[in-house]
């Protein structure tokens, strides 16, 4: 698709920030890690405890780690160590105006090869039913390859991006390597907490099950009311919270969700949500080493593990690389937040891979998860200045939908 704008935005110039190794800015707050900074040594989710554990003892009082953990376990994370920045949050800058004319956006795979897809993983599900092992979901992911006629204005994003205050807007560097002379960074804006310690205090706010949010206010309002009847999206939700709150209670002293699961929102999506709120038993863990033991939930991988992340590889034609990994940042004490790297894409350059997954269980439809990852591209297309619904081409529309 080839999209011509025929006016750029009329926004403000401000000066540029020199750029942050990492930064989260959302409902939690505003964290920066800027240089001088060194990169810990990479490594896989196996060797993340060593690392970690000699990163800490070295650490100065006010330093930071942060960055990205990959989707895969066995792939190398990009973790930085460096000062707290003391600068101001991101909201504080004024947007630059973004050059948008004769952008290109090409879907990869296609919304049909997509939905194709998620047939197959159906008819296994089908096929293994009543099985010990059997595939009881999987999220299968898509993306939107963008490519813009001049580099894309990464702070502008970023306070577009931080418009919605129900999403943490974050940033992280990537390794660059000779495929990206200019760099690499994964930006985002998520609406998922995967973890966030504070002394003992933990918190997590797992989301999955979702419907596109819509212009007409009544239609809107009955999406919402749809999701909470649905069975098939509180069954998808209920695989995420059993697998989070199996994994922490090991650790942790007390555990539960207070406020049980409820319809949650961002801008443009729908969401089903549980806070879960926990009581360690040991302080000492290291956030980053909590989000590691989580990743990947059910959120974004699926159920059994194992055989979700192996069929994952086989059905998405394009690797995830830290799409749907966890970013974040852990202060000397191990306290942070680690959040769950969605509605996001890698950014080099001119170009911007966008990534969207949904959830499949038996009784997904195929179009309407297309269609469900079309929407969730809808805000970071929004932000880039393009059309919100362009993530939709190829998808057929229900009732009520603009
Ligand atoms: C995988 C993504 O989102 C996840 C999947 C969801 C779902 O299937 O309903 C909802 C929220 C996220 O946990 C994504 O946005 O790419």
């Amino acid at each position: 698709m080839n999209i011509r704008l025929s006016e750029a935005p009329n926004e403000t110039a401000a000066p540029v920030p020199e750029p942050a190794l990492f930064g989260f800015d959302g409902p939690a707050g505003c964290i920066l890690g800027r240089g001088p900074a060194r990169r810990l040594e990479p490594g896989n989710a196996a060797t993340l405890q060593s690392r970690i554990s000699a990163a800490l003892a070295a650490a100065a009082p006010d330093d930071l780690i942060g960055g990205s953990l990959p989707f895969d376990r066995e792939a190398d994370d990009c973790l930085w160590q460096c000062a707290r920045a003391d600068t101001p949050a991101p909201t504080g800058i004024a947007p630059q105006g973004l050059p948008l004319v004769d952008w290109q956006l090409r879907a990869e795979p296609s919304a049909q090869v997509y939905a194709a897809s998620v047939a197959r993983a159906l008819d296994i599900m089908e096929q293994e039913a009543g099985s010990a092992d059997a595939l009881a979901k999987i999220v299968l992911a898509r993306t939107l390859l963008v490519e813009a006629p001049a580099p894309i204005p990464v702070e502008a994003l970023m306070s577009r991006l931080h418009a919605d205050r129900s999403v943490t807007a974050f940033r992280v560097a990537l390794p660059s390597g000779p495929d990206h002379p200019q760099g690499r960074m994964l930006c985002g804006a998520t609406p998922e907490l995967l973890i966030e310690k504070r002394g003992r205090q933990i918190a997590s706010h797992p989301l999955a099950g979702s419907a596109r949010r819509l212009a007409d206010p009544v239609a809107d309002r009955a999406a919402a009311e749809a999701l909470a009847q649905s069975d098939k999206d509180h069954r998808e939700h209920a695989l995420v919270v059993e697998s989070i709150l199996d994994t922490l209670a090991p650790h942790c002293r007390e555990l539960g969700c207070p406020e049980g699961t409820r319809v949650t929102s961002t801008r443009s999506m729908w969401h089903l949500g549980t806070r879960i709120e926990g009581r360690l038993r040991d302080d000492s863990t290291p956030s980053v080493l909590l989000a590691s033991a989580l990743h990947p939930t059910p959120a974004v991988c699926g159920m059994p593990m194992a055989r979700a992340a192996d069929l994952i590889r086989k059905l998405e034609p394009v690797a995830r690389d830290f799409y749907a990994g966890a970013v974040g940042w852990c202060d000397a004490n191990g306290d942070g937040a680690w959040y769950v790297a969605i509605r996001c894409a890698e950014i080099s350059g001119r170009q911007a891979r966008l990534y969207a997954g949904a959830g499949i269980v038996p009784g997904s439809d195929p179009m309407a998860e297309a269609a469900e990852t079309g929407a969730k591209f809808g805000a970071f297309l929004a932000a880039l200045g393009l059309p919100q619904d362009a993530g939709l081409a190829g998808v057929a529309r229900r009732n009520g939908e603009n």
